[in-house]
């Protein structure tokens, strides 16, 4: 049997006259995360659209064989009148779960991602941006997808609650086969929490560069992650879709991978993609 995948093939996408996506390639399997990074307006948010089936495909192909698809926006989006546990459950509801048994899922889920008691019986008013996260992402989470679609969801909060966010993110990823496919403009963050990041830019928006990282999420130290950033930020393919000035690279050697990472697994190998500032010399797919 194959497993699951998203694969984009050939996308290009335009509201009325003007192209805003061109020629876009990727393939997602299960358990794999892929973060699309890119300056604003290179038409991320539309390419997740896209797979999400917000808007229709008119150009190119999108096949997604992944049995549940959920989707976290930038703003939670949690109904004000609803209470937060009804919130969480609200996916369970649709699907026709009966009442107590969609609670107690919801509740059990809350509890997961540390919502308590007390903020579980909330209104969404009631709660912190953070607590908000987490009930969005709970909201998703409760609907057990295999993949899950994120625009943006951690970028309101502070370094803190992101990375308490990250760590949920990354215990779900560890826990079974989730796909992710996340739109971020924190660099460090789809180095934390991503095996591929695509670096997207221009106008229309195409893909200019990849980078695979070869450490798994869980196995990241934090001045692993520092050095990745630091590195992808100074290619001047990325430097370009950024609109960057160039930089003085830093010659410096990478640090080593932590713990049993194989160490023979390059460390910083990124690929310019076809169509991109810089000639491609690997497949045009993604
Ligand atoms: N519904 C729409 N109608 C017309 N133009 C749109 C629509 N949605 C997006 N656009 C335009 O398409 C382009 C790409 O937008 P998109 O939101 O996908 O970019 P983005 O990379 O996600 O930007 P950001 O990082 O700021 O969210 C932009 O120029 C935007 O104005």
């Amino acid at each position: 049997m194959n497993t699951p995948a998203l694969t984009v093939s050939g996308l290009s996408h335009a509201f009325a006259m003007r192209t805003v996506l061109e020629d876009v390639n990727l393939r997602l399997d299960a358990g794999r995360a892929i973060a699309l990074v890119g300056p604003s307006g290179c038409g991320k948010t539309t390419l997740l659209n896209l797979c999400a089936n917000l808007l229709s495909v008119q150009s190119g192909r999108i096949d997604n064989t992944f049995d549940c698809t959920a989707m976290l926006f930038q703003q939670p989006h949690l109904l004000p009148w609803k209470s937060v546990l009804d919130n969480i459950a609200l996916g369970l509801k649709a699907r026709g779960m009966p009442r107590a048994e969609r609670l107690a899922a919801a509740r059990r889920m809350g509890h997961a991602l540390e919502l308590d008691d007390i903020a579980i019986e909330q209104f969404p008013g009631q709660l912190s941006g953070g607590m908000q996260s987490r009930a969005a992402l709970a909201r998703a989470l409760v609907l057990t997808p295999d993949l899950l679609l994120l625009d943006e969801p951690f970028a309101a909060l502070d370094i803190g609650l992101k990375g308490q966010m990250h760590q949920l993110l990354l215990a779900e990823m560890a826990r079974r086969p989730l796909a992710v496919l996340m739109i971020t403009h924190d660099v460090m963050e789809a180095v934390t929490l991503a095996d591929s990041i695509i670096v997207m830019g221009g106008q229309p928006g195409r893909m200019r560069w990849r980078l695979d990282l070869p450490i798994p999420p869980a196995q990241r130290s934090d001045e692993w992650i520092y050095r990745q950033t630091a590195l992808l930020l100074a290619q001047p393919a990325v430097r370009t879709a950024f609109n960057l000035p160039a930089a003085a690279v830093s010659h410096r050697a990478p640090v080593e991978p932590p713990g049993d990472a194989d160490p023979s697994a390059p460390l910083f190998s990124g690929t310019a993609v076809a169509g991109s500032v810089t000639p491609a010399k690997s497949p045009t797919q993604c």
